[in-house]
């Protein structure tokens, strides 16, 4: 391999007859006049005399021609090899042409490619062509993982790529964007399966309850590592919601802004009818009186309404709106007061109110990943509540730490969400948004940490991309976030026009850490998601399941005549509970005929079905 053409400070181009190219792959250039540099391939092409070389005047120029037969190459002959070779660090001066290239030793790359041990990282997977590199890897760095290929589990072939969890620290968050199929959940998957082996607190957020860690994946047949106590899932309504009574003014109106957007009239309401400690209920029937008194529409026909009660207890209910209107129908208007009121009793259906965070507090504590599950919608809102919450528990924690008061602790965490252009939407304004801004602008003080995934990185909001200091990235098709992605990372172009073509799975990362961009395959997860099945798979087994059932009910009453189907529906349902109408028994019938399970024969009494001979 020698260094052909004209060449600059940043840039050579390669040129071999023995050995074909790959793109990403490290070359060492040996340039007499200065040290060994190391370079990495950004393009790669190959050649023989069926395409003339002169044709792709936009990759090698002339002067690689000259160049290529000066070091005696036929290049009418020859099956020619080149790269466009980009140095890692620029070189003192343009490199000599003719110069040997070969390729690195392990140890020639490792401080480049690993940055941390394998007890202080997380392992993604793999650095795609390292493989004759990982020969000579240390041992510590072999047998880590399994890559999935083409249906089948491979062993772990090149070096590892391995996130520095400690670099958080410095460089604190993370974008995963990726178009749909490109591997972006499976991606997440890894993450975070990652940070469960390092017993990193988490809080993820999933509105499309596929965050289970509790199945192993179905191509990993010896004992893996199990996650089960690792992990928590928590649905909003069920088993997590909000505490009312410790929510403040302000909190309620982010919850209630979050279920539909509130006007400044609403927020005043919400000021002025709201009391400290006021339960849902307490809240609830303030407005529901003050709005029942306000559709009376004055003192004096409410007064009437007291006067014509049919019991005390009526009267004494009327006193009491009479009371509220007086004192509050001049500043909060009505329907104010009904938008909140709608707001309040949608949040209730959904259950919000009806538990409150402390299982996930504990959860963090113990240094677990707690998934919270619901619609987006109910996270959008949940969201807001919660992260503000646990944001400022662990503030006040660092803050009493550096003032030297007391405060209860509370761990460093991080924060993960898929579809992430929905908590934090680009050009307007949401409720989670805000406390997701704070956080990637002032988290990093504090230890906490976001990882947000998306398929729409052009839709996700601007300040909080420029915060997001490693990107991983997936398969890309879209033009408009292929640009966004140009934008906000250091992926070059020729990173960028291969985007759209990424096998799943692989991915260009680009760190702070790494200080350029890695081109990875992500190992194979270990576990698998709930929604692995494919539904075509479901329907089959499906059908099957049921046919087989309504064979094992017929069975034994056939032969049957076709006049005689109103008496077996009845028999069926005595027996079994399950009710066929005649039509229904009939299509059935036909169905399990045309599967080849029973047969039918004409008779002269009409159609008879039998069991196969
Ligand atoms: N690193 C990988 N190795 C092997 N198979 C993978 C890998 N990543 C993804 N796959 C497979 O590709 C399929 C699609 O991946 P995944 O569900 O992660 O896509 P996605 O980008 O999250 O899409 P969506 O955004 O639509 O959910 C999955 O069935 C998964 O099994």
């Amino acid at each position: 391999m020698k260094v052909v053409g004209i060449t600059t400070q940043q840039e050579v181009y390669v040129g071999s007859k023995e050995r074909n190219f790959r793109i990403n792959e490290f070359l060492i250039i040996e340039d007499p006049y200065q040290e060994d540099l190391l370079g990495e391939v950004v393009e790669a092409k190959t050649f023989n005399r069926y395409i003339p070389l002169n044709i792709y005047g936009d990759f090698v120029d002339n002067s690689v021609l000259e160049s290529l037969k000066a070091l005696g190459y036929d290049i009418d002959e020859d099956t020619i090899y080149i790269s466009k070779v980009r140095l890692l660090n620029e070189a003192l001066y343009p490199i000599q042409t003719g110069s040997d290239v070969r390729l690195p030793k392990f140890e020639e790359v490792k401080d480049i490619m690993i940055k941390t041990s394998r007890e202080d990282g997380l392992v993604l997977g793999a650095i795609k062509n390292t493989d004759d590199m990982a020969l000579q890897m240390d041992e510590e760095f072999k047998e880590l993982f399994h890559t999935f290929e083409e249906g089948r589990l491979m062993p772990q072939k090149e070096i590892p790529y391995i996130m520095d969890l400690k670099s958080m620290h410095h460089y604190p968050h993370i974008g995963v964007f990726g178009g749909s199929g490109s591997g972006k959940s499976f991606g997440l998957r890894v993450l975070l399966e990652e940070l469960m082996i390092q017993n990193i607190p988490t809080i993820v957020l999933d509105p499309h309850f596929e965050m289970d860690f509790s199945e192993t994946a179905s191509y990993l047949e010896e004992k893996t590592e199990n996650f089960k106590d690792k992990f928590k899932c928590l649905q909003v309504g069920t088993h997590v919601g909000v505490k009312f009574e410790d929510l403040s003014a302000q909190d309620l109106k982010n919850l209630l802004d979050a279920a539909s957007h509130l006007t400044d009239a609403m927020n005043n309401v919400v000021d002025i009818l709201f009391k400290p400690r006021d339960s849902y209920y307490s809240f609830f029937n303030r407005l529901q009186m003050l709005t029942e008194a306000q559709e009376e529409g004055s003192s004096d026909k409410i007064e009437s309404r007291i006067n014509s009660g049919s019991d005390e207890e009526e009267r004494r209910a009327w006193r009491e709106r009479k009371k509220l209107f007086e004192s509050y129908d001049k500043t909060c208007p009505y329907n104010s007061v009904r938008g909140i009121l709608w707001r309040l009793k949608r949040l209730g259906n959904d259950g919000v109110f009806s538990k409150d965070i402390r299982e996930i507090e504990t959860g963090l504590q113990n240094g677990k990943l707690i998934v919270i599950q619901g619609s987006t919608r109910i996270l959008q809102v949940f969201s807001t509540y919660l992260l503000n919450n646990l944001y400022h528990k662990r503030r006040e924690y660092k803050d009493a730490l550096y003032k030297k008061t007391s405060a209860e602790y509370f761990p460093p965490f991080i924060i993960v969400t898929d579809e992430s252009h929905n908590f934090a939407p680009k050009g307007y304004e949401s409720p989670s948004k805000s406390i997701l801004k704070e956080i990637s602008q002032e988290g990093r003080k504090y230890g906490v940490f976001l990882i947000l995934a998306t398929q729409r990185p052009t839709l996700l909001d601007e300040t909080i991309t420029a915060q997001l200091n490693t990107k991983l990235i997936f398969r890309t098709v879209r033009a408009s976030d292929i640009q966004t992605i140009q934008e906000e990372t250091d992926l070059t172009m020729e990173e960028c026009r291969r985007l759209p073509y990424l096998r799943t799975g692989d991915v260009f990362i680009s760190s702070a850490t790494m200080g350029r961009t890695i081109f990875a395959r992500i190992r194979a997860a270990i576990t698998s998601s709930p929604h692995t099945i494919n539904p075509f798979d479901e329907l089959k087994s499906k059908f099957k399941e049921e046919d087989e059932r309504f064979l094992k009910i017929i069975i034994d009453k056939l032969p049957v005549m076709a006049t005689d189907l109103t008496d077996l529906a009845l028999e069926i349902e005595q027996e079994t509970g399950t009710t066929y109408t005649v039509d229904n028994l009939e299509e059935r019938l036909k169905q399990m005929v045309d599967k080849n399970h029973i047969e039918k024969e004409e008779t002269i009494f009409g159609y008879r079905y039998k069991s196969k001979k």
